[in-house]
């Protein structure tokens, strides 16, 4: 139970990951100011999160069942929280989806989004209430620079991210009214299960009905570069659980906070230009033309990333 002056923190999706680490950095603080409720959708997969808490297990760190997907659970889950009291809800659980539209089916698309979206509108529906009447609270969801940017092949996913910017950006004017703040983190790439997830189901894809020159862009030129920006740019959870950290300690906590510098001047591009045309022709050209040198044109990236830029993102340090 947490006890007088702790925080309240539920977190989703905590068997691996962003949420995993975001439970353990803030079930260790050293002021113990946090009594943090780790959430995941199959309670065998703990053994991860326990170990990583060690002492803090039990103490402050606590796990209850929750899937996203169902009212039912979520529903049992808040119930089962003392006077549903939650001072922080943390949205983290999602899934992607990669590989042209075509060999996706509908079923699966349908999936991404009752994950990424309706499961973070039905999270936010059982706790805002309260948060509401109490005239505090702060959500917190993890979106991603998917959800600011599209990034080929990744149509669905991004889809699914941008509709939780739009719901979020919608919803903040409202819960201000009544003191409760609204977080987004929009992390880059992230090594996590994610990225193994993903890959994983790419290298069983069979591609139906995509045409053979899409295939090859997907494979040959996609899959290579994203590599190639992952090891570029990638961030550890380790990165955005303290970035998040941040975000909640924040006397007056930003909407939007982007966790990767690199990724600045792309989501930058979109703002400067708003016909499209800059950010479509860039992503074409570092894509089609510049892919096989991706690892300079990384470095072009970071030469452009100034301090100034810097600034604009939530440093982890
Ligand atoms: N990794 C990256 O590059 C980036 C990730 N993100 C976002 O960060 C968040 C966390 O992802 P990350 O840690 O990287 O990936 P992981 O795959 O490591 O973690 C995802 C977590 O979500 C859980 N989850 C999936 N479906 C449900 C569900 N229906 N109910 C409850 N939990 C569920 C998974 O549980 P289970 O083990 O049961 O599947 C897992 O614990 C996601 O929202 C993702 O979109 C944003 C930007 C970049
Ligand atoms: C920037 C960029 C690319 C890839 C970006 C990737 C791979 C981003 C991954 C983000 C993730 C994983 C977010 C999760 O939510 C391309 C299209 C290769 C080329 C054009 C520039």
């Amino acid at each position: 139970m947490a006890s007088s002056g702790q925080k309240v923190v539920l977190i989703t999706g905590c068997s691996s990951g962003i949420g995993l680490r975001i439970a353990v950095l803030l079930a260790k603080d050293e002021k113990k100011r946090y009594h943090v409720i780790a959430t995941m959708r199959d309670l065998k997969k703990k053994d991860k999160l326990v170990e990583a808490a060690g002492d803090a297990y039990g103490k402050t760190l606590m796990l209850l069942p929750l899937d996203v997907c169902s009212d039912e659970s979520v529903k049992q889950c808040i119930n089962s929280v003392k006077d549903r009291h939650i001072d922080i809800l943390i949205n983290n659980a999602g899934v992607g989806l990669l590989g042209p539209v075509e060999s996706i089916s509908i079923e699966e698309m349908k999936r991404v989004f009752e994950t990424n979206f309706f499961g973070v509108v039905r999270m936010i529906k059982e706790v805002m209430p309260d948060m509401k009447k109490r005239r505090a609270g702060h959500v917190v969801v993890m979106s991603s620079v998917m959800g600011l940017q599209g990034v080929v092949f990744n149509d669905v996913y991004t889809a699914s991210k941008f509709a939780m910017e739009g719901f979020c950006e919608s919803m903040a004017v409202q819960l201000l009214k009544f003191n409760v703040h609204l977080s987004m983190i929009e992390p880059g790439p992230v090594h996590t299960e994610f990225e193994t997830k993903m890959m994983e189901d790419v290298a069983k894809m069979e591609y139906p009905g995509a045409d053979a020159d899409t295939v090859r862009y997907f494979k040959d030129v996609y899959l290579p570069s994203s590599k190639d920006i992952f090891e570029a740019m990638g961030q550890t959870p380790e990165d955005i659980a303290k970035c998040t950290k941040k975000v909640i300690e924040s006397r007056n906590p930003r909407f939007r906070n982007l966790t990767n510098s690199l990724y600045t001047p792309i989501v930058a591009m979109k703002y400067a230009d708003e016909t499209g045309g800059l950010s479509v022709n860039t992503f074409y050209n570092l894509l089609f033309n510049f892919g096989p040198l991706m690892h300079i044109t990384m470095s072009i990236l970071k030469c452009l990333t100034c301090s100034c830029l810097r600034r604009r993102t939530i440093s982890p340090n």
